[in-house]
Parts: C-alpha cells; sequence; structure tokens
C-alpha cells in the first residue's frame, strides 16, 4: 500500500494518536518545564484575545446606541474606551505571534536534533537508503533531507497555529454563543395548526449554517489530502534530483549527459506541475465554496435580525451586536473550512514524519543477524552467509582467519560481493548472518573516498579533529602518500572532491591511513586509478607499516602485481547452479602466494 493511500485512509482519530507521538517527546524532553510554561502562557494569550473580543462585542453595542441616540457624551467616552481595547488587541497579538514563535524554534531545534541524532547512530542513514532499495515498495522513507529539513519545521508550525487555531475558536464559540443567545430573541412560527417558538434562534441559524458549510467543505476539499502529500514528494524528487546533477557535474559534462539528465529533470519538474495544477484546481473549488459562504456570512444575520429592528424590537446597538457576535460564532464554527487546505499540509506532514519515526524506531529495534565482536586480536569469521538486500546469497557459510603479520589480497570477479564482504566485516551490511570478529580500530578504507569540502588539513584529518596532529605530521602524511605539493596548502578551503583527480583522492586517502597509523588495514582497490610505479611505492609503505604495527592487511584489487604484497589469496569462485555452496553465488577459496 503507498503512503498517500495510508494517509488518506487515517481516520482523524489516527492522525491525534500520531500528532500526539511525534509531538509528546519534546514536552517530555530536558526543556519539559520551559515548553509546558511557554505552551501554558500561550494557551493563556489565546483565552485572553477572545476576552478582548468580547470587550470589543460590548463596546459595539454601547457605541451605536451612542450613535443613533446622538449622545456625544458617550460617544467621546466609548471613542476612549476604544482606544484601551485597541491597545490590549495589539499587545496580546504582539506577545501571542512572539512567544508563538519562540516555542515552534525551541521545538523545532529539538525536535531536528533529537531526528539528526537518531539518523546519524547506528548507521541509520545508510541502511533506510539499502531498506529502500530492497523494499521498493513506498514503504521505506524517502528523501529523509525533506523530513528533517522542511517537514520538521512545516510540523512544529502547523501543529501550534492550527491547535491554538481551534482552541481559539472553541472558546469564542462559547463566548459568543452566550452573547448571541441572549440577544437574538426567539423565532416563531407555526405548523399544522400549533405555534412554536425557538429559543436562541440566532445561534441555532448560525450552527445549521456552519455544519452545512462545513460538510461541503469537506466533500470539496478530501482530495487536497492525497494532492498535498503528492506534491511535496515530486517536489522533494526534483531537488533531489537537481543536487545530483550538481554533484555529478563533471562526470555529467564528460559524458554529455546534458540532454538525458534535462530530460530527466523536465520529467520531474513535469511531475511537480501537473500534480500542482491538480492542486490548483482542487484550491479553486474549495476556494470558491469558502468565499461564498464567508460572504453570505456577512449579510445573513442582518437578513434575519433586520425585521426586529424595523419593528422596534432592538436598538441599532444591539444589531450590531447580533451581526458582530454571529460573526464571531460563525468564524469559529467555520475554524475547519477556512483551514482545510492546511489541515491536508499538515495531515500529510506528519504522515511523512511519522513514517520516517516508525523507519528508525524499527531500525534500532531491529534483531541482529550478525554478531559481532570488534575487538578481537584477529579477524576470524564463523559461518559467515553474505547476502544482497533482495535476498539473494553471495556467499554462505565462510569460515576465515587472518592472523597478525598476514596480508590478504581478495580477489574475484566484479560484483562478486568483494566490497559487500568488507562492509559485512566493517559490521554495516545488515544482510548477512553468522558470528565475524575484527580487530579493535580496524580502518576500512573505502573504494570510493570520501573527501569532505573545507581546509585541506580536515579533509586528511577527517573524521578525526585536525587539532589531533601536527603540522610537520600532516605534510609529513601527503610526502609519504606522493602529494608533496599539498603539503604546503594545509590552509586552503576547498572543494576537494571536485578539485582533485581520482588518484589524488586515493592518494589523499592513503595519506589519511599513514597519518592514523592503525595496524589493521583493510583496503578496496585503493591504488586503482594510481600508476604501477605509485601503486607498488605506496602499497609497500602500507604494508611495512601495518607489519610493523603488529597487524594485518586485507586487500581488494584486480592489479595481479598488487600481489606481491601479499602472501595469501582469497578468490571468489562463481557456483554452476545446483553446486553445493548453501545456495550461494560464489564460493571463497583461500591459498597462500
Ligand atoms: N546497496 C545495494 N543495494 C543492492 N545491491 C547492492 C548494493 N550494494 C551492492 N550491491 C550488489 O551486490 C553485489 C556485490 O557488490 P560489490 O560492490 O560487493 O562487488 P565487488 O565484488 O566489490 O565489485 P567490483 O569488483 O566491481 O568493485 C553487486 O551485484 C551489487 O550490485
Amino acid at each position: 500500500m503507498s503512503l498517500s493511500v495510508t494517509a488518506r485512509a487515517a481516520t482523524f482519530a489516527q492522525v491525534v494518536k500520531r500528532v500526539f507521538a511525534l509531538a509528546a517527546p519534546y514536552f517530555r524532553s530536558e526543556e519539559k518545564w520551559r515548553a509546558r510554561a511557554m505552551l501554558l502562557g500561550i494557551v493563556a494569550l489565546n483565552l485572553f484575545y477572545v476576552y478582548v473580543a468580547v470587550l470589543g462585542n460590548q463596546w459595539y453595542g454601547r457605541f451605536y446606541d451612542a450613535l443613533q441616540n446622538k449622545d456625544s457624551a458617550v460617544f467621546w467616552r466609548e471613542v476612549g474606551v476604544f482606544g484601551w481595547i485597541a491597545f490590549a488587541n495589539i499587545a496580546v497579538q504582539v506577545l501571542k505571534f512572539y512567544v508563538t514563535q519562540l516555542l515552534q524554534l525551541r521545538w523545532r531545534t529539538w525536535m531536528t536534533r533529537d531526528y539528526l541524532s537518531r539518523w546519524m547512530s547506528d548507521r541509520t542513514f545508510y541502511h533506510l537508503e539499502l531498506a529502500r532499495y530492497a523494499n521498493n515498495d513506498g514503504q521505506a522513507p524517502d528523501n529523509p533531507d525533506q523530513r528533517i529539513q522542511e517537514d520538521m519545521q512545516l510540523f512544529t508550525d502547523y501543529t501550534m497555529t492550527l491547535s491554538m487555531g481551534l482552541l481559539n475558536a472553541v472558546v469564542t464559540l462559547v463566548s459568543f454563543v452566550g452573547i448571541l443567545w441572549a440577544l437574538s430573541g426567539s423565532f416563531a412560527f407555526s405548523m399544522g395548526g400549533s405555534s412554536y417558538q425557538i429559543a436562541g434562534a440566532m445561534v441555532w441559524l448560525a450552527v445549521a449554517y456552519c455544519v452545512v458549510g462545513t460538510v461541503i467543505t469537506h466533500f470539496i476539499g478530501r482530495p487536497l489530502i492525497g494532492t498535498n502529500f503528492r506534491q511535496q514528494r515530486f517536489e522533494a524528487d526534483f531537488r533531489h534530483h537537481l543536487v545530483r546533477v550538481r554533484e555529478y557535474s563533471e562526470a555529467i559534462a564528460l559524458d554529455k549527459g546534458e540532454k538525458v539528465e534535462h530530460g530527466q529533470l523536465d520529467l520531474r519538474f513535469g511531475s511537480v506541475l501537473r500534480n500542482y495544477l491538480v492542486l490548483i484546481k482542487q484550491q479553486k473549488n474549495l476556494i470558491t465554496f469558502t468565499s461564498f459562504f464567508g460572504q453570505a456570512a456577512v449579510i445573513f444575520p442582518f437578513l434575519v435580525a433586520a425585521p426586529r429592528f424595523f419593528s422596534g424590537a432592538i436598538q441599532l446597538g444591539q444589531l450590531m451586536q447580533i451581526s458582530s457576535a454571529f460573526g464571531k460564532v460563525q468564524d469559529s464554527l467555520s475554524w475547519f473550512v477556512d483551514n482545510y487546505d492546511r489541515v491536508a499540509v499538515w495531515r500529510a506532514t506528519t504522515d511523512r514524519l511519522t513514517s520516517f519515526d516508525d523507519a528508525m524506531r524499527a531500525h534500532a529495534a531491529r534483531s541482529q543477524s550478525l554478531e559481532r565482536d570488534g575487538t578481537a586480536p584477529a579477524l576470524q569469521t564463523g559461518d559467515l552467509t553474505v547476502a544482497l538486500p533482495n535476498g539473494t546469497s553471495l556467499l554462505a557459510g565462510a569460515a576465515l582467519a587472518v592472523q597478525p603479520g598476514d596480508s590478504v589480497l581478495l580477489q574475484g570477479p566484479s560484483g562478486s560481493g568483494k566490497s559487500t564482504l568488507f562492509r559485512t566485516f566493517a559490521g554495516i551490511w545488515p544482510f548477512a548472518r553468522g558470528h565475524v570478529k575484527v580487530p579493535e580500530g580496524a580502518v576500512f578504507m573505502p573504494q570510493r573516498p570520501y573527501v569532505p569540502d573545507g581546509t585541506l588539513r580536515n579533509a586528511l584529518a577527517y573524521p578525526q579533529p585536525a587539532a589531533n596532529y601536527s603540522d610537520a605530521e600532516l605534510r609529513q602524511a601527503l610526502v609519504d602518500a606522493l602529494l608533496p605539493d599539498l603539503a604546503s596548502r594545509l590552509d586552503d578551503s576547498d572543494a576537494w572532491s571536485q578539485k582533485l583527480s581520482g588518484g589524488e583522492q586515493q592518494r589523499l586517502s592513503i595519506a589519511r591511513v599513514l597519518l592514523k597509523k592503525p595496524s589493521w588495514l583493510f583496503a578496496d582497490e585503493i591504488t586503482s586509478a594510481l600508476d604501477a610505479e605509485a601503486e607498488g611505492v605506496l602499497y609497500k609503505r602500507l604494508s611495512d607499516r601495518v607489519k610493523a604495527a603488529g597487524g594485518a592487511m586485507v586487500s581488494i584489487a584486480h592489479r595481479a602485481a598488487v600481489g606481491d604484497f601479499h602472501n595469501q589469496r582469497w578468490t571468489l569462485v562463481p557456483q554452476l547452479e545446483g553446486a553445493p555452496a548453501g545456495g550461494a553465488r560464489y564460493r571463497l577459496e583461500t591459498a597462500a602466494t
């Protein structure tokens, strides 16, 4: 089932439950007292705001009566009273805005930090991406960047403004229903020979007016929920693709891939536009009705109360009070009508955050099928099975061992799972079973190193702080990794992943390892972009360092010459179908070189 269908199917009670589940942690966090006090303050300000509105309504009665009676003394006194009411109104509005914004900001900050720390911990960010490709059924959350950056802001904003708006509407309704009831008189009619009187007729008329309005709005506006949900998703997909084009600009330019990328961007933007058009049409229908509903509400109370005014039963002041009170009652009863599209966005946002939150919780609660000990004296695996996200087994029942002093070259056809075996040793591949023991502090060098933007000093020390190393150590590492020209540029700031050549990036990654001096090293095609001479020099340096530190090295490399630096060879050999390898695609053969 897709998320948009889930979004539509969710009942109101479920939505409230979800909102509560997303909102409650902040109000129970270490900031709870401040958060609760601010919330209470905002509630109090909202109540006071309604009280000021009640004062305003009473003022209407006195003011218009003074006009009708041409009583200038009362008129001028009421002008003064108006000044006070207006001042209170302005002050409470400003305060309400300020405290609400502050609470929203604090709440968003807390939520963003909480989600960020859960997303970044236990490699959740990586596993959720894997799960997305593994399931591909729309259940795993897409675009986590959008959820963290945009949805969090929308959720805190809309939850505050909508809930306070609703509170305001309810309190206004309760306050003004009383006023309207007292002013409205009763409605008399006869039916079947008997006559009837309905007390508080204006109140019932307002209720009937708004119930009809709300029901119609709900039917007209219902499709907006799904459309809003899809809109946010299409916008995020479009943005994500733009970012990818920027990131891979060089490769795309060399491939002359502009046309394809342009087409892809057009396609995504097309989805944004098509859905937006649907959204506009749905909003147009909704606005047509809500505008009609709002305009009719201006004249409606006058039409109903005018006969009593003309008959002299009520004064102009009372008529104006009735109209203003009807307006307030109608306003609060049509809160839902007025906020329908915001509620739609809010529900879509809530669904997106809930599925993200659920995915992170499920990830945290998942049972580990791989037993991993990261503090062993040597590398050892037992009954190790490595599979792909779709369940295909690459390797089954592998028992491997590497002792200090060893150096192993892992080879096999492209795509056979060499890097995946390293991912399993590193403990980041969730589709593995069995047990693995890995020495503490083992360093894994990936095929494509990550080089952060910023100073060269930081890129070299990554992920440790550059302050951990002296300038001399940093320079020496660059020289040892055959990057002497960079040794004088430690404080230069740049987008190194764009500026450095592939080989330079590989040498920078080797410089990092030389700097950290690990005893155990797992190197995945770390010299594939280097010439044979540089490859030989760097492999010798690395294996000498590792041996001197009493550790071992396991390398993946396609070139035969790399074998000179290793005393063992592991080879992933393809299995014929039906061969006894536990149903796996490959079997691992070990041999001394
Ligand atoms: N995140 C992923 N989702 C799905 N399949 C994946 C993922 N990562 C790797 N694979 C698949 O796992 C298989 C093994 O990939 P791996 O990178 O381990 O191969 P390799 O032996 O290191 O290849 P090469 O020599 O080309 O680097 C491949 O078929 C690859 O498509």
